[in-house]
């Protein structure tokens, strides 16, 4: 199984690509793209590690050699957040970025599962996939757009407001990757019960959790760690389906089939051939859905951006 990071010099890159070097099945591949020069040395410094995954870098302006015979492709090359900025900030930078390592991809890696981090995620996903149908080589079940930061995050604030252990929290987190596009589905965790004053400030919590750490790190970026955390999470759940693994679901952006919008996060049951099955997000309450139907503007709005900018 060979794995491509594309943005591997960067802080979510490092992160994912050490995970990935201590964490993907032995005999597993990982080749490491950026524009910046250190990251052949990245790929050194990390194949020093005693563990039985390959890892080679490659840097420039293009990334085929790194994308040949990749099986599964992790997106995070752009520029991240800085405070007082939104996620929609990043589209004039991170757009063209997105497109131009899509067009790499339709050629070199057709066939790749192709996982988008690069915010903003709700219109990069869209680009990438024209770019996949303008190629003619468009297969929905292999492009994902990774929100499984908002589940890492979810899990972990319902744990600790709950005294729980955060291994026995299972939550879903649909419709998209930015501010209320972020609904975490609090009434199907089991074993919790919210007061409606409670739902309300985890659901805040959540959908703001990116700009807390924006904050935090004080211009020095976004979420890197948790997000290389998340990632790797994703990235092995991929892996686990194409090795014929059975029951591997996580929620992703998908190109699904969605009733709400052409791109919408939901539980998805992975295999062989990426998304094996869209699985139904089950039952709400009043407040989730209102709170879906209430981002369903913005969301599409953020679709609509990324189709046009490819067309
Ligand atoms: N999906 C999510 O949940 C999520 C979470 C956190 C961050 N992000 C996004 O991930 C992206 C990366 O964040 P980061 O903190 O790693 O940023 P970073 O600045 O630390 O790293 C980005 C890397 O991309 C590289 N790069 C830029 N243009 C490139 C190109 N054309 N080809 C290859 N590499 C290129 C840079 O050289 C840099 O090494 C941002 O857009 C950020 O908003 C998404
Ligand atoms: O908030 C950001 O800009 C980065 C990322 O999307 C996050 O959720 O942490």
């Amino acid at each position: 199984m060979k794995v491509a990071v594309l943005g591997a010099a960067g802080g979510i890159g490092q992160a994912l690509a050490l995970l990935l070097k201590t964490q993907l099945p032995a005999g597993s591949k990982i080749s490491l793209y950026d524009i910046a020069p250190v990251t052949p040395g990245v790929a050194v410094d990390l194949s020093h590690i005693p563990t039985a995954v390959e890892v080679k870098g490659f840097a420039g302006q293009d990334p085929s050699a790194a994308l040949e015979g990749a099986d599964v492709v992790l997106i995070s090359a752009g520029v991240a957040r800085k405070p007082g900025m939104d996620r929609s900030d990043l589209f004039n930078i991170n757009a063209g970025i997105v497109r131009n390592l899509m067009e790499k991809c339709a050629v070199t890696c057709p066939k790749a599962l192709i996982g988008i981090i690069t915010n903003p995620v709700n219109t990069t996903v869209a680009i990438a996939a024209e770019v996949l149908k303008a190629a003619g080589v468009y297969d929905k079940n292999r492009l994902f757009g990774i929100t499984t930061l908002d589940v890492i995050r979810s899990e972990t604030f319902i744990a600790e407001a709950k005294g729980l252990d955060v291994a026995d929290v299972k939550v879903s987190v649909i419709g998209g990757h930015s501010g209320v596009t972020i609904l975490p589905l609090l009434s199907q965790v089991e074993g919790v019960s919210f007061t409606d004053e409670e739902v309300a400030a985890m659901t805040t919590r959540i959908q703001n959790a990116g700009t807390e750490v924006v904050e935090a790190k004080a211009g020095g970026g976004s979420a890197t760690l948790s997000m290389g955390q998340a990632a790797c999470r994703f990235g092995l759940s991929l892996v686990r389906g194409l090795q014929g693994e059975e029951n591997v679901v996580e929620c992703a952006y998908v190109d699904g089939g969605s009733e709400h919008a052409a791109f919408f996060a939901q539980p998805i049951l992975l295999g062989k051939n990426g998304v094996e099955k869209v699985l139904a997000y089950g039952d709400v309450s009043e407040f989730e859905a209102n709170a879906r139907d209430a981002m369903l503007d913005t969301l599409k709005a953020d679709i609509t951006l990324g189709v046009e900018f490819v067309k």
